[in-house]
């Protein structure tokens, strides 16, 4: 299926691939509960547009290096465990899943022991450059007129020539409140402070609170989930300009079916 390629992101095939494709890319940044995941998602629906979520990638690879008992903060052994790292990832809006080699891994990547440790395994340069290398060949082979590619430095490192390149934002103290509602078992109060701190670790390994040159932000603060999804899709539609899909029916907003 041409939604899904297996990665082994072993370094010495990340050379490999960084091979142009003609896929339109919209790439979303933004942080922890701006609704990165849940609107990139509506907006590739909308545009008949893939759907790669590479947060899923570093999580995935926490889950594998947490399952081998590696220690997260240790960057060789969190190097070692990339090369068997088997990461593999659907791109279609309406049957995402996340594995590790055969082991469907989509809910497991959500618990907190991964979120926890997720910042530790994002934070190596040379796995990021596997990552990185591995989500190009994820758009190239997509067999979509495009992907929407949303994470922490898509508008910044892997697809800076991006024809629509978005900040999703939106206040902490509302994105705090919107990660709480999904989880049970802690506190707002924790669930702040755990978002507050990874923000803060990943902040320091790239930019993702300040909009680069040319990258339009979209501010969800006061905007509900329909409506920031149809703000995103504007800011694409204009930006894509004639790169964008021409059917009407997959261009209108298309905001029901919210995960
Ligand atoms: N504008 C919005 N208003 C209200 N809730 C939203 C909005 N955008 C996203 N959400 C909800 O907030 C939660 C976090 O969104 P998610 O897409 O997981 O964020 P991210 O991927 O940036 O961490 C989800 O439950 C999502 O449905
Ligand atoms: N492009 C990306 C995407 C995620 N990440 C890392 O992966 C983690 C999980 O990303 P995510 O998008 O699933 O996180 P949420 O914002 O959805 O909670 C982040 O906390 C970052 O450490 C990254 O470094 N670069």
């Amino acid at each position: 299926m041409t939604d899904t390629a297996p990665e082994a992101l072993a370094a010495d095939t990340v050379a490999a691939d960084t091979a142009a494709s003609d896929v339109v890319i919209v790439a979303v940044d933004g942080p922890a509960g701006s609704g990165k995941s849940s609107v990139s998602k509506q907006v590739a629906r909308a545009l008949g547009f893939g759907y790669l979520d590479t947060g899923a990638a570093y999580r995935a690879l926490a889950w594998h290096a947490l399952a081998r008992e590696v220690d997260t903060s240790d960057a060789t052994a969190v190097l070692e465990a990339v090369s068997d790292f088997d990461f593999r990832i659907s791109l279609d809006p309406d049957d995402y899943w996340v594995r590790s080699g055969e082991v469907d891994v989509t809910e497991a990547i959500r618990e907190q022991r991964v979120t926890d440790a997720v910042s530790g395994v994002a934070r190596v340069p040379a796995i990021r450059r596997a990552i990185n290398a591995a989500f190009r060949r994820l758009v190239a082979a997509s067999g979509r007129p495009g992907v929407v590619v949303e994470g922490r430095d898509i508008t910044t490192v892997v697809a800076p020539d991006a024809p629509a390149r978005i900040l999703l934002t939106a206040d902490p103290a509302v994105r705090a409140a919107r990660r709480s509602a999904e989880i049970s078992g802690s506190t707002a109060a924790e669930v702040a402070e755990a978002l507050r701190r990874r923000d803060s670790s990943d902040s320091k390994v790239v930019d993702f609170l300040t909009a680069a040159p040319g990258v339009a932000v979209v501010d969800s603060t006061a905007l509900d989930f329909d409506e920031t999804v149809a703000e995103v899709l504007a800011v694409a539609r204009r930006e894509l300009g004639g790169a964008a899909p021409v059917d009407p029916d997959r261009v209108a907003p298309g905001v029901e079916g919210k995960d």
